[in-house]
């Protein structure tokens, strides 16, 4: 373990290290739930999800069990009975860096603890504006971008979630037709654990009317972990998965990019690489990557998509 950098508020973990920190932590997947688990074109393997996972799911349930006696106390100090109040776990990254699949495999690990908590997950997709309203402002090519979101509605759910309240409707959107699902949506009742995951969760969030305070999401996450890669590996990533989204869900009727199934690969790759360069890179540069030191937990993959580096908050 190393201070990664003089005044830098992590420590540093290579892989070797941060594996060690695994304990008595037990292995509940197995390599059949990992391949069911990971996302599209994530090569994630159990061994790289015991290696990575486990140490975290262990630092967490820490985390909770501290998190918890905290709120005891101070319902104690303040002779109340509150609601139960849930453990929020953010993930955060670029587009393509493998967001849902830690979200998944954190999902699956944490609900197989012995006191089996409730564990829920949300992605911040729903919290993007329909289509219908980013053409009305000219945001259809600034899809991922703070503004293309509902930031205030977002923050309103995380400050819901936290007090307790039941049975609250999330808004879902689907990849498919490129659009938030009208009418349709998730059911987020109490957890003991959310999970939330989405490249803006560390971003301020709107500011409200003159003089209204600006709420961040990361005001009520517990535990942050942004994972982290190289612009040009995440590219690369990126345009795989297009490649292969074009063989599978692109031939889909429905689907929005269908004309790229129709079209040559070389044609259509233009695309793909003019969506990464025009949208999803400057999005990464300018509002996503800046936000990675206020995560309390950094995962660094390398080009191989293996996380390489650990960097943990420790002040
Ligand atoms: N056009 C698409 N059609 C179908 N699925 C998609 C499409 N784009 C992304 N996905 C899937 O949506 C999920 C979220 O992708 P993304 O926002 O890039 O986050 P990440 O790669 O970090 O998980 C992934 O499971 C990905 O495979
Ligand atoms: C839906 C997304 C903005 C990701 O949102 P998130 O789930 O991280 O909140 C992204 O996957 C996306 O569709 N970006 C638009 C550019 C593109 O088509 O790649």
């Amino acid at each position: 373990m190393t201070q990664s950098a003089e005044l830098s508020p992590y420590h540093h973990f290579s892989k070797a290290e941060w594996v060690a920190l695994r304990a008595d932590e037990p292995m509940t997947l197995s390599a059949d739930d990992v391949l069911r688990l990971r996302a599209l074109s994530d090569p994630i393997s159990l061994a790289e999800a015991e290696q990575v996972y486990l140490p975290l799911a262990r630092l967490l349930s820490l985390y909770v069990e501290a998190i918890q006696g905290l709120h005891r106390v101070s319902q104690r100090f303040l002779n109340i009975g509150a609601p139960k109040v849930p453990f929020i776990i953010g993930v955060a990254g670029s587009v393509a860096v493998g967001k849902s699949t830690t979200a998944r495999i954190l999902r699956a690990l944490l609900q197989r603890w012995p006191s089996s908590p409730k564990v829920d997950l949300v992605t911040t997709d729903g919290y993007l504006h329909p289509n219908a309203t980013l053409i009305e402002r000219g945001l259809m090519r600034r899809k991922g971008f703070p503004e293309s979101f509902d930031r205030a509605r977002l923050v309103a759910f995380l400050a819901a979630v936290k007090s307790g309240t039941p049975a609250l409707d999330v808004p879902i959107y689907s990849h498919l037709v490129y659009d938030v699902v009208p009418g349709e949506h998730l059911i987020v009742d109490q957890p003991d654990i959310l999970i939330v995951e989405g490249l803006n969760i560390l971003q301020p969030g709107a500011p409200g009317k003159a003089g209204a305070p600006i709420l961040y999401a990361s005001d009520f996450i517990d535990f942050s972990i942004y994972i982290d890669a190289d612009p040009g590996d995440l590219e690369a990533w990126y345009l795989e998965r297009f490649f292969r989204l074009r063989e599978t869900a692109f031939r889909n009727p429905d689907s929005f990019f269908k004309r790229y199934a129709d079209m040559s690969k070389d044609e259509a790759g233009k695309f793909g690489l003019d969506n990464w360069r025009s949208i999803n890179l400057p999005n990464l540069m300018d509002n996503i990557a800046p936000t990675r030191t206020r995560a309390d937990l950094i995962l660094k993959k390398g080009s191989d998509h293996l996380v390489a580096d650990v960097l943990l908050r420790m002040v």
